[in-house]
């Protein structure tokens, strides 16, 4: 049960500022869940200001799930995100100190726009999860090392799930270990985070980039997890954790921790058959402060 690291405790001179300003970017007609639970789950992971950027016809559904949620209407096509969404999407990204993109998003051209200009940006971490990742594998941008992290780029976090994992890498779900060795490989030569999610989920990456590449296993979590959205919960909360200044290396170890510990503790209270990732993100907010204390 031990915590990989340790959040600093809130102080009475703290404020919204200091906690981060952290953006979501994702979700579609019909999965505008998606999106949502991210960004709950960012709010409930100490954000200090959140905000969900989404296609325009699930702009109202998005804001619906939470009052502090602030949203933000993107151009669309057929309830995707269009392919003018990443102009307009560019102009909010250096006011941001972390990014989580893919969740809902589809592989269409909009999501493709979106993830090549998060790619190629330098300053604002990011996290990839879901379409962003399917979008890198359908168009082959980590064959080569163009989008290799230099020591003084903002983080990069990738959080595939073994199927998505199978798409980046070539490497068959049912090759666990072979599944790691690849994204061990990929986060040496790339210089980014990969989370490699399961039971238990598995980090791979650095502290800096002049120390070799280690692998965390994460203690906690459980099978009642394997149900519809705690994907992305997790998404968010690493989202928040990079927005509050921890490196990605950092943001993913005590992301998973928490995320596996808000899981363990809903799945006592719940059950865990009937478990969802609504149960999850609220049971999140309860355990927030054990990130700290
Ligand atoms: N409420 C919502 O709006 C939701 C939307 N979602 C979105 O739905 C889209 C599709 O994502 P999915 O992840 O469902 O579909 P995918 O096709 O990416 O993944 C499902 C497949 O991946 C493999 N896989 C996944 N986990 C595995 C494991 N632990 N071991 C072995 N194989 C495994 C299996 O082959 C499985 O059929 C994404 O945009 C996603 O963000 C999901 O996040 C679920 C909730
Ligand atoms: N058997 C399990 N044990 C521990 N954690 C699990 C298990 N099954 C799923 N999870 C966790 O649930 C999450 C599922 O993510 P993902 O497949 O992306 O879901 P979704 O896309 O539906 O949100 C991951 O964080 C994963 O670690
Ligand atoms: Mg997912």
């Amino acid at each position: 049960m031990q915590r990989p690291i340790k959040l600093r405790d809130r102080s009475a001179s703290d404020h919204k500022g200091t906690f981060g300003r952290v953006l979501l970017v994702g979700g579609s007609r019909g999965m505008a869940g998606s999106i949502s639970l991210s960004s709950v789950a960012a709010l409930h992971t100490g954000s200090g200001l959140v905000a969900a950027a989404v296609p325009d016809p699930i702009l109202e559904t998005v804001a619906g799930f939470h009052a502090a949620l602030m949203t933000i209407a993107l151009p669309e096509k057929n309830g995707s995100f269009s392919s003018e969404a990443w102009t307009s999407l560019n102009e909010l990204i250096a006011r941001q100190d972390a990014i989580g993109v893919g969740p809902g998003m589809t592989t269409n051209n909009g999501s493709v726009a979106i993830v090549e200009g998060l790619l190629r940006q330098r300053e604002t971490p990011v996290v990839f999860d879901a379409d962003a990742l399917n979008v890198i594998s359908k168009q082959q941008w980590f064959d080569d090392d163009t989008l290799a992290r230099k020591q003084d780029d903002a983080s990069f976090v990738l959080t595939p799930h073994p199927g998505e994992l199978s798409r980046l890498t070539g490497v068959p779900t049912s090759e666990g270990d072979g599944q790691l060795d690849a994204a061990k490989q990929l986060s040496d030569r790339l210089g980014i985070t990969i989370v490699v999610k399961g039971g238990p989920t598995r980090v791979t990456g650095r502290g800096s980039l002049d120390e070799p590449v280690q692998t965390y296993v994460n203690t906690t979590g459980n099978p009642a997890m394997a149900t519809a959205g705690c994907g992305d919960v997790l998404t968010g909360v690493i989202t928040s954790l990079l927005g509050q200044g921890l490196s990605g290396w950092d943001a993913a170890r005590l992301g998973v921790w928490i995320h596996g510990r808000a899981g363990d503790v809903a799945a006592s209270a719940i059950s865990s058959a009937g478990m969802t990732a609504e149960h999850l993100v609220e049971t999140l907010a309860i355990v927030a402060d054990e990130m700290s204390d």
